[in-house]
This record gives C-alpha cells, structure tokens and sequence, in this order.
C-alpha cells in the first residue's frame, strides 16, 4: 500500500477558478482530513495544518527547492527557465548566495530606502484622500511598488508595465499547465527580454540594490555569471507580491471598518495591521516541495520523489494554533510565526522592504482618512500561486 492508498483524498482541483477565488471552505475540509492528504487530481500529497507546514518549510533537508518549488519536478522536466539561485536551490549553493543577497538586503541598505519610500506614500496619500474614492488596487497597490521598488532596484522609468505581467507568469509557473499559465506563457516572450535585459549591469542605476548585487560579485561574494539571475530574483519576487500584500491589506482593512478606526486611532498599528492581514490572506497561497529521500511526517510515510504542497493560506488559518478566532481578522492580534513569508532558511529575504512599504503606505492613509469602506464589489485576480484582487473600489472620509 502507498502513502496516496492509505491517507484520505480529496479530489477537488486547488488550481482551479473556485478554490483559487476562494480558498477557505477546501482549505477546512483539508485540515480536517488528515496533516497529510492525497490530491489525486495531480497526485500530490498536500498539507493544510500549521504544525506539518511549519515543519516541512523547516526540514530543507528532506523537503528540498532544487528540484522546484511548484509542481513542476526539475528532476523530470526542464524549467520555464534557469531556476533561481536562490528560491529553487538547498544548501551549499543556497547559503552562499542568501549571504550574499543578505548583505544586498541589509538593514543599512533598507534604512537608506525608507525617506524616498514614505515621500511617495505621503503624496500619493494626498492625491487619493482628496479624490475621495478610487480603486485600492489599480490606483494604489499596483503603482506604489513599482514606483518605489523600481527605483530602489535602479530600474528606468519606461518599461516598467513589464513588471507585474512578468511576476504572474513566474507565479502561474508554479501550478499547472491551465489556461492561467498558457494564457500567461503566450504573450510572455516580449516580457521575458525586458526583465533579463534589465537584469544587466549597464541597464542598472549605479546607486540601487541591482548594482549592489553586480558590487557583491566584484567582492567575490557571487561570481559575474549569478549576478544577474540574482536581479532576477529581485525583479521576479519584488513587485506582485507587494502588490497584492497591499491590496490585501487594504481589502482586509476595507472590509473590517472597525479595524480602520482602530489603525486611525493609533497609526503605529500599521505593522501590526500588515502583518495580520498577510495571515489572514496569504498573498502566496502554495509553495511544494520534493522529498529527497522516504520521510515520516505526523506518522504518515512520505516515499522519496514525492511531491508535496504546503497550502500557506490554510496554515495562517489553522484553528490548531491560531485558536478558534482563526478566521477572524484583527489588527491587535500578535500574528507572528504566520507562514505567508515562509519559514526556514528560504523566509523570503525582501520581508523588510515588503514591511517598510506597507507601514509607510499605511501609515501615511491611516493618519489622513478616518473613514475606509468599500465602494464596489471587489473583483478578484486570479493566479495559481497568488491570491489577490484586481480591484478594490474604495471610499475614504478625510479626518
Ligand atoms: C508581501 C510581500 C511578500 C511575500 C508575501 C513574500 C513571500 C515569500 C515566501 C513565502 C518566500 C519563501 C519561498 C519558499 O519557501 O520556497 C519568499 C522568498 C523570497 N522572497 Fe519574498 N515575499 C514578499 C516580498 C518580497 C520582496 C519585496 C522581495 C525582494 C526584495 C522578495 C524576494 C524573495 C526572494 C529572493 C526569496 C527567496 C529566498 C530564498 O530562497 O532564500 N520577496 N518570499
Ligand atoms: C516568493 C516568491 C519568489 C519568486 C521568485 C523568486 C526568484 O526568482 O528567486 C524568489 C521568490
């Protein structure tokens, strides 16, 4: 008998429009059927309960990136594309470039972001409050990162509307061959020259964290040859997960108007507000693993090559650790060791620059509206990995 014949099975399709839409009734029935569950549809074993997804993040040994983080196994097919040298890789390779990208990730260098970024949060906060009504996503979470983050990571102005189309190419790659993804590999090829020619040194500012990478590989800290798949990394994980942490949290805040006031009140909640709205609706929804050799996780047998994904959005929702308010979403709530950041020697590496522009951004709104409520009904932006929103109306009441 194999793991897949004797654990329970669900045979709902994660990937598809109405799970990716809505997640959260599946991702009870998973954490109700067992730590570990089968997922015949793409023959998967699938976690859903804090405690295995932790602990599986944790086990890089085990549970290993280098042979990839969707679904795809690059021990049996050939990648999209060169596979990062960070997310897609284990230790020793993986630890001398996360050194690296560390070092290019420095509190020192992030401190030195932090006046442009609250500049550009305190005038776009300006701007919208006196519209009065616009769209969280389309006239906020979509441009303030790319602002920002573009010109921290040294990029030009034209050009950038490549961007985001390119991070939902990289985070469809990670689920299956759907329409998402063959909708997304069709228009990708103009997409994909644009971000590996600004991955170059001389398309970079001489002062930004893309020209910090290429001073590492002059340091010998990464040879010539990574430097540029390193940008990459920063160019693909960067923006849409921003944008969406954003988005979500200004949905979250936008639903929840008590919870607005609560941040108007005390803007300093802002981190907090962040932090919890990225539990409560995890802009990276899944990420797998493959095990490296046969493994037991909370008594089941995992065969090596086994596929697994770790369903992050159902984890940061786990009654079994978070208590039975789980589902609720409150600023106050201390929501650390949430999993939407990973956990493990893979935590994502920008978390500061993610958090340091959701607090000036918050920050900067939550001083000047009294009143967030929604406008409209919010439209959802479907992905395979990333969940989120295309649109948010909004209307806010000028403190
Ligand atoms: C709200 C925003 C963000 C979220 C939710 C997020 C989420 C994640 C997650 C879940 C991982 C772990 C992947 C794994 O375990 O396989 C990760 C890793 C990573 N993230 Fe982020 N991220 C965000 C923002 C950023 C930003 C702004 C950057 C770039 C500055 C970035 C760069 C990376 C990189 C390079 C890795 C790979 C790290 C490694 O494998 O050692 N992320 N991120
Ligand atoms: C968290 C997502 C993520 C996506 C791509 C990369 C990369 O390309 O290195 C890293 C993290």
């Amino acid at each position: 008998m194999t793991t897949s014949q004797t654990v329970p099975a669900l045979g709902d399709d994660p990937f598809g429009s109405e799970i990716l839409t809505d997640p959260y009734e599946f991702h009870a029935r998973l954490r109700e059927a067992a730590p570990v569950v089968h997922l015949p549809r793409y023959d998967l074993l699938a976690m859903g309960r804090y405690a295995e997804v932790r602990a599986t993040l944790s086990d890089w040994e085990t549970f290993v990136s280098s042979r990839g983080v969707g679904l795809s196994d690059f021990g049996r097919e050939k990648p999209w594309r060169p596979p990062s040298l960070l997310l897609e890789a284990d230790p020793p390779d993986h630890t001398v470039v996360r050194t690296a990208m560390n070092g290019v990730i420095s509190p020192r260098n992030v401190r030195k972001l932090r006046a442009e970024f609250a500049a550009a949060a305190d005038e776009l906060a300006d701007t919208l409050v006196a519209r009065g009504r616009f769209d969280a996503v389309t006239d906020l979470a979509e441009i303030f990162p790319v602002r920002v983050f573009g010109d921290a990571v040294g990029l030009p102005a034209q050009g950038r509307e490549n961007l985001l189309p390119y991070g939902a190419l990289a985070f469809n790659a990670f689920g299956p061959r759907n329409q998402l993804l063959t909708d997304a590999l069709a228009k990708a090829a103009p997409v994909q020259e644009w971000i590996l020619a600004h991955c170059q040194r001389d398309e970079l500012t001489p002062d930004g964290l893309g020209a910090e990478v290429w001073a590492a590989a002059d340091r010998g800290e990464i040879t010539h040859e990574q430097a540029p798949l390193l940008v990459r990394s920063l160019l693909t994980a960067g923006l849409d997960t921003t944008v969406y942490g954003l988005g979500n949290t200004l949905y979250a805040l936008a639903r929840h108007p008590e919870q607005w006031a609560a941040l108007h009140a005390d803007p300093k909640l802002a981190k907090f507000a962040f932090d919890e709205a990225l539990r409560w609706e995890a802009p990276i929804q899944t990420f797998f693993r493959t095990a490296a050799a046969d493994a037991v996780v909370a008594g089941i047998p995992i065969p090596k090559d086994t596929k697994v994904v770790l369903f992050l959005g159902s984890a940061n929702r786990d009654s079994r650790h978070w208590g039975d308010d789980a589902e609720t979403f409150d600023v106050r709530r201390s929501a650390g060791g949430h999993v939407a950041f990973g956990m493990g020697i893979h935590q994502c590496v920008g978390q500061p620059i993610a958090r340091l522009e959701a607090e000036v951004v918050l920050g900067a709104f939550a001083s000047r509206a009294a009143r967030l409520e929604l406008d409209g009904e919010p439209v959802p932006k479907l992905n395979n990995t990333l969940k989120g929103w295309a649109s948010i109306p909004v209307r806010v009441t000028a403190a």
